[in-house]
């Protein structure tokens, strides 16, 4: 199935009393997609905030292309939080050239990583006007080609598709599928949208109360549930 490049075991994340994530173990694989699916509360967020360091577990491990150290973990990932903030008076490319240079690209290479990145997400036209004009499926773009600026090997997106009109959510779906493709990047995304789910993702984590009710393909996931929908399947087990 390829290399692996995300693996976690027994991660667990708790809160005084209250368990946010309870023994989660996954492996994923270079140009996967892998769903968190999951009610409110379910343990999503929670779960990207781990596997990008920016939560430290309570227990349980997980490793990037074979690394465990926060440090060169962070090398290896790219995240786009639930609600991304974006400064309204520079432009994308500026932004991006920022970002470029932040994760220590040269100067005189930062221009052209950010025109590079532009292009991949379809916004090479948008890239010298101000991101304070953009639309919200914009921003969520800009958003995820910020979130390649370090060729990472595993991309989390928490709820890329939240909030934007239907062509929004194509545009965004597409592209997400391109990068998986042509990159081989192995990519993690929240939703609460089960039909993104069964029209992107390879594999899927269905989370409820901070634990893995199932995992597998959706088609795995909905015949060992007997009914012929991931959706139906995800209403019966969550209700
Ligand atoms: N800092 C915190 N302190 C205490 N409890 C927390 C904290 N962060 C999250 N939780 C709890 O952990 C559980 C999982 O939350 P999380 O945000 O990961 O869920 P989610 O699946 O992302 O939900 P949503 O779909 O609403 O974004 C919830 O019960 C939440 O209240």
């Amino acid at each position: 199935m390829g290399v692996v490049t995300l693996r976690a075991t027994g991660l667990t994340k708790r809160y005084g009393a209250r368990t946010a994530v309870e023994d989660l173990s996954f492996t994923a694989h270079e140009g996967e997609i892998v769903g968190l699916l999951g009610p409110n509360g379910a343990g999503k967020t929670t779960t990207i905030r781990l596997l990008t360091t920016i939560l430290t577990a309570t227990s349980g491990e997980f490793t990037v292309a074979g690394e465990s150290a926060p440090a060169e973990i962070r090398r290896r990932v790219g995240v786009l939080p639930e609600s991304a903030g974006y400064p309204a008076i520079q432009t994308g490319r500026e932004y991006l050239r920022y970002h470029a240079r932040l994760f220590g690209i040269e100067r005189s290479a930062a221009g052209a990583v950010a025109d590079r990145l532009l292009a991949e997400v379809g916004m090479a036209d948008r890239g010298r006007t101000r991101i304070s004009g953009y639309s919200r499926g914009m921003r969520q773009r800009l958003g995820i080609a910020r979130a390649l600026v370090n060729e990472p090997v595993v991309l989390f997106l928490d709820e890329p598709t939240l909030g934007l009109d239907p062509a929004g959510q194509a545009q965004v779906l597409t592209l997400v599928r391109e990068v998986a493709a042509r990159r081989g990047t192995t990519v993690v995304l929240s939703t609460h949208t089960l039909h993104e789910v069964e029209e992107i993702c390879t594999s899927v984590l269905i989370l409820n109360r901070g634990k893995v009710l199932v995992a597998g393909t959706p088609r795995e996931i909905a015949e060992s549930a007997g009914v012929d929908r991931l959706s139906d399947a995800f209403l019966a087990m969550t209700r």
